[in-house]
């Protein structure tokens, strides 16, 4: 029978030496997280905001997940308690909240991970997170493994780095450039010198305001620029791309 709480890894090694390397998942295949899994990485990204995965498949990525090196970090829907709630009782331990551009958005989601008197999290003893009631002092425990990430992703988000990161329980935050090259009204173009130097300049604050900062890219110099600029954990790849380039250029190689 199975009573430990594992140490959440990833969260003790957030702000180590060595960036922490991810890759994103948006296949919605446990199939695709499972083999990502073996392949070595400290982190795996299990989306529910832009990918067709549903608290079933969330249940099914994290089963995949076990066994490999990686965390699995599930990125809910929208900041929303009842979501957070489900998604921890299913044992997720490190969660990506999408979108958020104050301070109050921030406690509102350390509070939705948190026990009451800290937070709103409801209470069950019997879930897949406190291995079904077997876990001795799950209520006191969990605080301690949960990880709370935040994406700032608007320039309202960056203008309030400082405010957001000073909430206590935030253990780090995410610079979404999709979105953020978006609100700077150039969609997909991070690369723009406006927007990358803001994005460099992002990270520089939230270190300096000592949380953890992350980033994602398809592009390696994307990857190596914020990795040489000392961000903490950094997705460097995402299965469809990966699954989408390779398919075309086996199509292209042999049929031209
Ligand atoms: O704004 C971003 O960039 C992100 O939030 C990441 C994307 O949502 C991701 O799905 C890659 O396209």
């Amino acid at each position: 029978m199975r009573t430990d709480l594992p140490a959440n890894s990833f969260k003790a090694r957030l702000q180590a030496d060595n960036p922490l390397i991810g890759f994103w998942l948006t296949t919605a295949s446990p199939v695709s997280t499972e083999i990502a899994a073996g392949a070595g990485f400290d982190w795996l990204l299990i989306d529910m905001e832009h990918s067709p995965n549903d608290l079933p498949d969330v249940t099914h990525h994290l089963r995949a997940a076990e066994g490999g090196t990686a965390e699995p970090v599930v990125r809910v829907p929208w900041n929303e308690p009842v979501m957070v709630k489900r998604v921890l009782d299913m044992g997720a331990r490190t969660l990506l909240f999408p979108y958020v551009q104050s301070a109050e958005e921030a406690r509102r989601a350390v509070e939705a991970t948190r026990y009451p008197p800290q937070g709103i999290r409801g209470l069950s003893g019997l879930t897949r997170a406190n291995r079904y009631g077997r876990v001795p002092d799950y209520f006191g425990r969990a605080a301690d493994e949960i990880c709370v990430l935040l994406q700032v992703e608007t320039r309202r988000g960056l203008d309030a780095i400082e405010e957001i990161a000073a909430i206590p329980g935030v253990d780090g935050l995410f610079i979404g450039p999709g979105d953020l090259s978006a609100d700077f009204g150039k969609a997909g173009k991070w690369r723009e010198p406006e927007i990358w130097s803001a994005i460099l300049d992002g990270g520089r604050r939230i270190k300096a305001a000592g949380k953890a900062a992350g980033f994602l890219s398809p592009a390696e110099a994307d990857c190596r620029d914020v990795i040489a600029a000392g961000f903490d954990f950094v997705a460097v790849g995402i299965d469809a791309g990966i699954l989408a380039r390779q398919t075309d250029a086996l199509v292209k190689a042999y049929k031209g």
